[in-house]
This record gives C-alpha cells, structure tokens and sequence, in this order.
C-alpha cells in the first residue's frame, strides 16, 4: 500500500518505502533527489511534485527482469516536510556517464561524487548507462556510491537506455564500448564500437541540454566523437572532445623524467591527431620551467627517435603487462580534461584535446576530429559582467547560474 502525505502549501510528499520499487516507472516519484547523510536525520529522496500531480502513488510491479533503477539509500522513506537547506547556490549538474559499471568509471564516479571535478560547492546528479550485460554490475556502482556518503551526490539513477539517461545531460562522458585486448589496435573497434556512438548521439540530440558538453573516451575515440557529433546536429559541434588528455599526461611525465624535474614543470605539451599509435606528441613547441624542452633536455636523438616511439606505445606496453587498458591513470586524465574545459586556461600555456576541425588555424583537413592546442577562455563581455554584478544580489544567480554558459567557450590556441 503506498502512502503519500501532502502539505497543500508546500507541494512535496512523505513517501512510503513500497511505493519506491521503480521511480521510472511512477510519474509522482520522476524527480526523486538522494538526500545525503545528516545527523539529525536518516538519508531518503526528495520528492518535488507539482500540485495538479497529487494524487496516491500506486506501488509499480518490477518489471519481468526483477530490476530496479534506485538503491537503498536513493530509495528509503525521507521527511519531505523537512526543510531542505541546500548547502550551496549552485544548481545541480546532471551528469551522464556510459560505461559506467567499467573499469576507468570505477575510478571516475568517486572522483565526481567527490567534488574534485566541478568543486567542493557543487552539487551533482550522476546518470549511469550500461549495456544489458553488465546491469547487475550498474547496481553494485550505484551501492558503493551509496555507501560512500558524499553530500554533494544529489540523485544517482541507473539505465540501459540512453535516451532516457540523457535526458536534460549537462555532460555526457561516454566511456562504454568494447575496450582493446592484447595484440589489438584501437582501430579494430571501429565497427563495433561506431554503432554504440551513433545510437548514443542521436539520444543526446534528442533529449539531452541544447548546451552539453561531450566527451568521448571509448575508443577508436577520436572517430567514435566524430559520430556521436554527426548524430547530434541539436549540438555545438564545439562541445565535442575526444580524449587525448593520457597521452598529454604521458608525454609530460616522460619529459619530467628525461629533464630530472618533477612533472608540474612541464607545460605547452601538444598531441596532435588521435589516440593512436600514429599521434604525434610535440616536443619541439613543449616547455620544461619556461624553458623550451629540447633546449633543457639537450639530447635531439632521444626526443625524435625515443620520446615519440614511448607516447604512441605506452598504452599497449601497459595493457601487455596488466592485460586491460589503463583505467586509473585515464579517469585522472579525464577530471583534467574536464577541469580544462571549466577553467581558464593559464596565460601562455594550452591542453590537448581531440576537436572537431572545421576553421582549424594549422591548415589539417576539415570535417574529422583530430587532436590539437586549446585554450578555454572567458569572453570579454562575461569579464565586464561579472564586475559589474559584483556587489549586486544577482551575482549568485550570474554566478551559479548563468555565467557557466560563458565560461567553457573552447578556442584553438
Ligand atoms: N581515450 C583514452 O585515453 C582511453 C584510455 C583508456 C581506455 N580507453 C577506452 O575506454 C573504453 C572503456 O574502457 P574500460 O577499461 O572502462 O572498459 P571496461 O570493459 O572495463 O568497461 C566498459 C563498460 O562499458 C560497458 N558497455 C559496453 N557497451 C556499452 C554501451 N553500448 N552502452 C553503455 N555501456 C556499454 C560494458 O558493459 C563495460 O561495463 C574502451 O573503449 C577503452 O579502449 C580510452
């Protein structure tokens, strides 16, 4: 029997636990927020319901699998006539990962929960897509993140269809698709992997933020952003990116090593192309300490012959060893690609991140995603109002609200 209390003043609903079994499927329960952990009271979802909606849930039966898209904590009874103090003004994030029952979503989600991606004052909604197979696993995701209590994870919701978990995405990183084996190159995955990002970018085009930004790590990556871009023409073609962050990452590590400095010393480190074995890390543009790197590395032969050879394989040599691809070191390049993206970049240094071509100013082909120097930049219109807004009650709704839009305009260095 499925209870609902209602406060005709304040449209929000005490909820029984058994009217909890799917929140899909119950239009009362569709906008079901995880409240995290206080003292003073037990974890529950907030339930927001427009007055015309009220009426008595009635319990769904689980559907012919069995399965349920919430969890314990995301789905137990909560006092909704609670006030709900939001610790911050920053409206929720919603954020779609694919693959999220893999290995490098293993390492990303818990970074995300964590704040260490979009800040310590921003709340977050994490919408995880996995395949058919690996739905039991999708729900012992959504369990640790549960149980790991992070006050700003607002609503975990678990799916396989991408249209319903994208819906309003602000972010979609599509990690999902086959990963390569020992022997096999990234390209191997084309047509398996091509299909997935078709589909997934017609689902954005549908239902996600007319403003999402997306970036696609599974690979052939680079190709796999190329479709997921032509599926979805409803978004700017500038908010696509493929992965080329690990190699960047990879590329100033070895360079640390070969100067004896530690690897905060190195900056202006480009991939150019894709990532694969014929990428081409860029030494000669690469600085250690302000310095140019071949200058402070003085050894030509190592930087043309070696350094190259170690960037384009480092993958494969890491999956011959562990036999799967690196997942750690990429979701950490992942929080730097997506920091990238959110923050203005330093005066005189730039990231690599695989972009969409067309009106490149280094003369490379049109119409392919390739990787390349950018910067993110705030636009000069956005600078004069975030001064003249200072001082006023409209900052916070400029600030938290608004200004977000602005921020993540990516240029070609
Ligand atoms: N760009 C990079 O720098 C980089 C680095 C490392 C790995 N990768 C790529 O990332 C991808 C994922 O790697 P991983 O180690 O996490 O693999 P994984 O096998 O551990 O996880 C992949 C997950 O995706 C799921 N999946 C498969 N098809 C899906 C679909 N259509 N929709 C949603 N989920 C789906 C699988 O069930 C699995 O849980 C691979 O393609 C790998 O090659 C890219």
């Amino acid at each position: 029997m499925a209870i609902a209390e209602l406060s005709p003043s304040y449209p929000r609903a005490r909820v029984h636990p058994s009217s909890l079994s799917s929140r899909f499927s119950n239009p009362l329960l569709s906008r079901c927020r995880f409240v995290p952990l206080r003292p003073s009271r037990p974890n529950g979802v907030l339930c927001s319901i427009a007055p015309n909606q009220i009426q008595v849930p009635v319990a769904p039966p689980a559907d012919s699998a069995g399965k349920k898209e919430c969890f314990g904590v995301f789905c137990t009874t909560y006092d909704l006539k609670a006030e709900e103090k939001t610790k911050s003004w920053k409206s929720l994030i919603n954020i779609a990962v694919s693959g999220a029952a893999g290995m490098i979503s293993n390492h990303l989600l818990f970074k995300l929960a964590s704040g260490e991606v979009f800040g310590s004052d921003q709340p977050i909604a994490l919408k995880l897509l996995g395949s058919e197979r690996s739905f039991q696993a999708l729900e012992g995701v959504a369990m640790e993140l549960e149980d790991s209590l992070y006050p700003l994870l607002r609503e975990v919701s678990i799916g396989i269809d991408p249209y319903e978990v994208f819906q309003d995405v602000e972010w979609a990183l599509l990690i999902g698709a086959k990963p390569r084996g020992p022997g096999m190159e990234r390209a191997d995955l084309l047509d398996i992997n091509g299909q997935i990002f078709a589909e997934q970018g017609k689902a954005l085009n549908a239902v996600a933020s007319r403003n999402a930004k997306v970036l696609v790590v599974g690979n052939p990556c680079n190709t796999n952003a190329l479709i997921c871009m032509k599926n979805a023409p409803n978004i700017p073609a500038k908010n696509f990116h493929a992965l080329t962050r690990l190699d960047e990452n990879r590329a100033k590590c070895q360079l640390a090593l070969k100067a004896g400095v530690f690897y905060d010393k190195v900056s202006n480190v480009t991939i150019w192309g894709n990532h694969s074995t014929t990428q081409v890390p860029d030494f000669l543009n690469a600085k250690i300490d302000g310095r140019p790197a071949k200058e402070v590395i003085n050894d030509i032969k190592w930087l043309e012959e070696e350094f190259t050879n170690i960037i384009q394989n480092r993958g494969g040599v890491l999956i011959k060893k562990w036999g799967r691809s690196s997942a750690a070191s990429t979701a950490v390049s992942m929080v730097d690609a997506i920091k990238s993206l959110i923050t203005p970049t330093p005066e005189g240094d730039w990231f690599s991140s695989g972009v969409y071509t067309n009106g490149n100013p280094y003369g490379i082909a049109e119409d392919i995603v390739f990787s390349m120097p950018c910067r993110s930049q705030v636009c000069d219109f956005c600078v004069l109002l975030d001064l003249l807004l200072r001082f006023s009650f409209s900052y916070l709704l400029w600030r938290n609200y608004f200004s977000p839009y602005f921020r993540e305009m990516v240029t070609m260095s």
